[in-house]
């Protein structure tokens, strides 16, 4: 099996669909969030604090090179890895590139109560999620092999479409 990777906006349910889709592939889910905290020894917040975006961007970077020559896996990535150009030529090399587009309302409404993921977004949440959508989402098109449209999906069903497409 080649790669699966995830790529979207924060709250387009990258982590949850890519944790399902590995269960029922009996693949290995990894989600380069995670890496990144476990390399660093820190939370991503305190991370953004101490090395900005450009220092998780650089971090991201790290752990896919680690993951270069492995396969049977499924990754779910975090809303801004596509921001770094480098990031996209590697996650080209790894798999296929999924991105799961998900409406910008249902994006605010699973992540607004989730303080500690956006605390770096500022004040006017709904504000900044559009302004870093219409940065982010012609990077994620960009990049995609396939695209999902999320709207009115549950994860599951999200899930099953995938296996289909794939
Ligand atoms: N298709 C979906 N329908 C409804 N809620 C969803 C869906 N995908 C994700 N969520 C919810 O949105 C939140 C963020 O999901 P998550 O998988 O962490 O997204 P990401 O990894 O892309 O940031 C979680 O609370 C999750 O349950
Ligand atoms: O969009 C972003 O810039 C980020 C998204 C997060 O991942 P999720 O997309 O899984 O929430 C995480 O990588 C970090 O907080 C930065
Ligand atoms: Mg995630």
């Amino acid at each position: 099996m080649n790669n699966i990777v995830l790529i979207g906006f924060m709250g387009s349910g990258k982590t949850n669909v890519g944790r399902r889709l590995a269960e029922k592939l009996d693949a290995l889910w990894l989600d380069l969030d995670d890496m990144v905290v476990k390399e660093a020894g820190c939370g991503i917040q305190e991370l953004l604090e101490k090395e900005g975006e450009d220092g998780i961007r650089s971090r991201e970077r790290q752990a896919l090179e680690a993951l270069m020559d492995r396969r049977e896996m499924v990754i779910s990535t975090g809303g801004g890895v596509v921001e770094l150009p480098e990031n996209v030529r590697l996650l080209h090399l790894l798999g296929t590139i999924v991105f799961l587009q998900m409406e910008p309302e249902q994006i605010l409404e699973n992540i607004e109560q989730e303080e500690d993921r956006t605390s770096f977004l500022g004040e006017d949440l709904a504000a900044k999620v559009n302004e870093l959508l219409e940065v982010r989402t012609p990077l994620y098109v960009g990049c995609a092999d396939v695209i999902i449209q999320t709207k009115d999906k549950k994860v599951e069903a999200i899930v099953e479409e995938l296996i289909g497409l794939l």
